[in-house]
């Protein structure tokens, strides 16, 4: 049954700001989790891997209200909200910012009018011209010149799409970020540019990161924990040298397989 009262949101919040327990996902014949727990502790910026199909995508989605699990819990900042409706979950959801695989930026909006979107959403009696400064802002944050705020999406190289796309993320000032592979597609120098600038963001505005991606130079440069799923499961969670004292084989492979050993190398010479 839906509970219809509205969460009163709880700011004194001390546990984990997300914990998934014995999720449940499927797809007709196919079942993508079974018994999936998950906790994302406050501050940190967590990295989830798993090859490709494992579920990271479906779950970012389960725990932001767009896929529907078949079974478990899921609470935010110590919320329920699985089975709330988008009126009851408001206060909860402007409190996080997601970016999405490849941007998902509306090809018709400028940079800025993108950004403007979710604070029309959330706050639609702001003043437009408040409105229109709070984008400036963010675009700037997420490391753009100006001039790329009047830019339609078509306009920027893929590194700009991203940062654009970080800039409407941060439109509420949210206190979680999720991510997915937000370094894909990018040259080396430009993805370590966005890792650079992503713990930047953590660190100044005391960000959580829920971060999904396949690039093992993030992981050894900003990630504090990393969560591996395989089995339809979160299987190991933690550091990376406790991830490598385990003895998983696809663990072993992803961070001891050749890209794997280049990464920590890099990483220790100080990328
Ligand atoms: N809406 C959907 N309908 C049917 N199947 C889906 C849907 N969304 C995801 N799937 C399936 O669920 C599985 C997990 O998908 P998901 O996108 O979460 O994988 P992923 O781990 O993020 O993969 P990648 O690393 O390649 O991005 C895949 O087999 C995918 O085909």
């Amino acid at each position: 049954m839906v509970d219809e009262d509205p969460i009163i949101v709880n700011r004194d919040f001390s546990g984990p700001i997300i914990c998934v327990k014995g999720l449940r996902n499927s797809f007709g014949e196919q079942v993508v989790h079974e018994g999936l727990d998950l906790d994302v502790h406050k501050g940190e910026i967590l990295g989830v891997v798993g090859g490709s199909g494992t579920g990271k995508s479906v779950l970012m989605r389960s725990i932001i209200g767009l896929q529907q699990p078949d079974e478990g819990a899921i609470e935010v900042f110590g919320e329920s909200l699985l089975g709330r409706s988008e009126a009851e979950t408001i206060d909860v959801r402007k409190r996080w910012g997601v970016l999405f695989q490849g941007g998902a930026l509306f090809s018709t909006l400028t940079v800025a009018e993108n950004v403007m979107v979710p604070i029309r959403e959330f706050f639609p009696e702001m003043d437009r011209d408040f409105r229109r400064e709070v984008a400036k802002y963010k675009v700037c944050l997420s490391g753009l010149p100006p001039e790329a705020a009047p830019k339609y999406p078509a306009e920027l190289s893929g590194g700009m799409k991203k940062r654009a796309g970080i800039a409407r993320a941060l439109a509420l000032d949210p206190e979680l970020l999720f991510l997915d592979e937000p370094t894909a597609g990018l040259d080396p120098i430009g993805a370590a540019a966005f890792d650079n600038l992503t713990r930047e963001l953590q660190q100044t505005l005391g960000l959580t990161v829920f971060l999904i991606t396949h690039d093992l130079d993030t992981l050894h440069a900003i990630c504090d924990r990393v969560a591996v799923l395989a089995d339809q499961k979160v299987i190991a969670v933690g550091t990376i040298p406790e991830l490598l004292a385990l003895d998983h084989p696809w663990i072993q492979e992803y961070f001891n397989g050749p890209r794997g050993r280049m990464a920590s190398t890099q990483n220790a010479a100080g990328r």
